[in-house]
Formats: C-alpha cells, sequence, structure tokens
C-alpha cells in the first residue's frame, strides 16, 4: 500500500536529505508531500527530487511553522489532498541571531566539558536572541515546536485511523537541555537560550504525545541528525564564509573519531529518520532519542539515547501548550 509521507522544512538540508533517501528506499511506493514556507525553493526541491526519481510522486505545501494561520491552512490543503497520512515529520526549525561565545568556547576547551560542548554545543557556547511573531509568540517556540503542536492537531482526522498506525517524527537536537526549559516559561521570552528550550520541549512534547495518542494508533519519536552542516549552521558564524567552514572539515573529521555525533553531511544527519521510518513504532521506546551517528571510517548507524525527560513534566507542557492555542 501507499505510504503518505509529509516533510516540514523539506527544501533545504536534512529535510531534503531526507526526502532523497526515502525516495531511494521505495521510489515508486511512496506519496511525499513537501510542506516549505517558500514556495520557489519548495519548487526546486521538488524539482531536484524529481531528477534523480523520475517516476516518484512529490507535491508541494506551502506551509510556515512561524504563522498560526499559515499552518492552519496548510493543514486543511493537506486534509483536502489526502484522506490518510502514514508519517509526519517535524523538521522545519531554526536558529536566528545567534552569538558564539567565545570566551565560553575557550574555557570549554581547557575544562573537562570539552567533549560535551563539541557533541552538543551546550556549555553556553551558542545564545540566541529571539523575535515576537505577528500572532505575538516567540518565534523560535512558535516555529520549532508550536506550528508543529497545531499540525498535529489539525491533522488528527487523518493521523488516526482505527486498526492502523502513524508516525510523527521530530527532529529534534543534543543542545536539547533541561536547564534551557522552564514550565513556567514555555516559550522562553526570559532566558537567552530559546533554541535549546525548544527543542527540549520537542522532547518532552513527543513523550506527552504518546501518552494520550497511542491507543489511536499515532506513535511519535525524537530524532538528533548530530552536528550537520547546513544553512542553520553556516549562520552561526554569519562573518565565517562556507569555504572557510571547508577548510575546517578535516578538523571535524578527526573530532567525528572522538564524537559519532559529528555527522556533517545532510545525507549522514537524516540517517535516524530513515531508521524510524522502517521501524514498527510499537517496538521503539517513547523516551528514546534516537541519534545518527557516523563512525570514524564514516559508517551510518542509529543509536538510541535515553532522554533527560519526566510524565510529570511533559504532562505540564502538553497542557500549556494546549492553552495557547485556544
Ligand atoms: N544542522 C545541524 O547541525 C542540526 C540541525 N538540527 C535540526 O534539524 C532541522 C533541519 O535543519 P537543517 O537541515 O540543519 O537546517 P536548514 O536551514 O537547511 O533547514 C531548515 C528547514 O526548515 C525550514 N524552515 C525554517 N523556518 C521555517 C518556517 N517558519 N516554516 C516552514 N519551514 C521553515 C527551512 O526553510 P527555508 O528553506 O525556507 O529556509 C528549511 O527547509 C531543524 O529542526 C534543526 O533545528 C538539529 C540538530 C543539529
Ligand atoms: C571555529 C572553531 C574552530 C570551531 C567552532 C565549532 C562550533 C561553531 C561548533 C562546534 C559544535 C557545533 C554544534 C552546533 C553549532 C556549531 C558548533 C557549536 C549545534 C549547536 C548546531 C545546532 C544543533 O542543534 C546542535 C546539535 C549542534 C551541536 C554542535
Amino acid at each position: 500500500m501507499t505510504k503518505v509521507i509529509l516533510v516540514t522544512g523539506a527544501s533545504s538540508g536534512i529535510g531534503l536529505a531526507l526526502c532523497e533517501r526515502l525516495l531511494s528506499h521505495d521510489p515508486e511506493g511512496l506519496q511525499l508531500c513537501l510542506a516549505c514556507r517558500d514556495v520557489q525553493r519548495a519548487r526546486d526541491a521538488r524539482a531536484a527530487l524529481l531528477a534523480s526519481h523520475p517516476t516518484a510522486h512529490v507535491t508541494l505545501v506551502q506551509m510556515d511553522t512561524s504563522s498560526v494561520s499559515s499552518v492552519i491552512g496548510a493543514a486543511q490543503e493537506v486534509k483536502r489532498r489526502y484522506n490518510r497520512l502514514d508519517f509526519l515529520y517535524l523538521n522545519a526549525g531554526i536558529m536566528p541571531n545567534p552569538h558564539f561565545d567565545v570566551k565560553a568556547f575557550f574555557r570549554g576547551l581547557f575544562s573537562s566539558r570539552i567533549v560535551t560542548m563539541f557533541a552538543t554545543g551546550g556549555g553556553g557556547i551558542l545564545t540566541q536572541e529571539d523575535r515576537v511573531t505577528a500572532d505575538g509568540l516567540q518565534e523560535i517556540f512558535m516555529t520549532n515546536l508550536f506550528g508543529h503542536f497545531l499540525l498535529i492537531r489539525e491533522l488528527e482526522p487523518i493521523l488516526c485511523h482505527a486498526g492502523l498506525t502513524s508516525q510523527l517524527i521530530w527532529t529534534s537536537s543534543s543542545n536539547a537541555h533541561p536547564s534551557a526549559f522552564s514550565v513556567d516559561d514555555i516559550q522562553h521570552r526570559r532566558g537567552t537560550q530559546p533554541y535549546s528550550s525548544s527543542k527540549y520541549a520537542c522532547d518532552l512534547l513527543s513523550l506527552a504525545l504518546n501518552t494520550h495518542y497511542n491507543k489511536q494508533g499515532l506513535y511519535s519519536s525524537v530524532t538528533c541528525p548530530g552536528f550537520v552542516m547546513t544553512s542553520l549552521t553556516y549562520g552561526i558564524l554569519p562573518f565565517f564564509p562556507p569555504f572557510l567552514w571547508t577548510l575546517l572539515m578535516p578538523l571535524f573529521w578527526l573530532i567525528r573519531i572522538l564524537t559519532n555525533t559529528f555527522t556533517l553531511t545532510p545525507y549522514n544527519g537524516a540517517e535516524a529518520l530513515l531508521w524510524l521510518f522502517k521501524q514498527q513504532p510499537e517496538s521503539l521506546d517513547p523516551q528514546a532519542k534516537y541519534q545518527s551517528s557516523t563512525s570514524g571510517l564514516g559508517k551510518n548507524y542509529t543509536q538510541p539515547r535515553k532522554m533527560d525527560v519526566d510524565l510529570h513534566m511533559s504532562e505540564v507542557l502538553i497542557l500549556s501548550v494546549k492553552c495557547c492555542s485556544l
């Protein structure tokens, strides 16, 4: 039976690489819908996918996850086109206005946090300046988490079908950290790490969605693509042109020997997202984060890692998120 798959943020990076890998895995049996905010970039992505898979079914829907009306409109369009959705990849994400804290970076270099700092971008080396959207919500929270929550809520009728299972697959991050998140400030209006907070909220929300929806056949899983060279990463050091990143690649390959989270290419980063596509959702651990990993010799594999999440907090979050959507 044909599987219907919707991928948010499919116009570039990990989302686009995932689409390419899904089509290589099963070129005929999929109906792929690319949900993108920029129509021209979406068309270019579709053309690139069709160039390598000319018989594939690839459609587009315009959706900006940072806008409530855009998400609701796109969901209506998706429900009009399909009466069932098998996989929903919640991948669109931003880290705008990042600040790279050089002092924290050098402090980390001479401390015991050196490996975790490289593997997770933690230790305070990255902060961001957030904005408020036209809907009055924090942009990073809205784009990375809340837009996706609204999408799931709107698509519920085609995600939950008696006797069938569907999967939600989040692109989270190893930068998701409980210390950046507070249930009293779920949008992270007051702190300096809204990206980390939004990704930790994705981890919590996935857990709560499993509690609420498993009995209706809907399962949610969390992935981490590792550290990947994409436009999101290039934006972290805007004064650093892409060719300088290329010069750093030998250093990154060396670091990969110490931490297999340096997946580096979007193809490698999409590994866990594709792996989940091939699993029975009932066999997955709702408290695991499925990590794309690449060995020093370039071999790709998926590793489950226990998330630092608790059920009570996940329930508080889903209630707060529902309140935001009223
Ligand atoms: N790169 C990395 O090392 C890591 C990335 N991630 C996560 O992976 C995901 C993909 O990022 P990555 O591929 O790296 O970066 P890219 O910037 O290449 O991809 C991000 C995608 O999200 C889309 N997007 C951004 N904002 C919106 C919006 N408001 N509405 C709809 N789509 C939007 C972008 O669209 P457009 O083309 O229009 O900009 C783009 O297609 C993100 O969630 C990111 O947080 C997690 C860990 C590490
Ligand atoms: C210029 C220096 C020699 C090297 C600087 C490297 C850092 C800029 C990177 C080291 C670890 C990276 C990293 C991320 C961004 C860039 C680094 C801090 C992320 C935070 C990107 C987004 C994510 O979601 C994380 C998982 C990444 C973790 C590692």
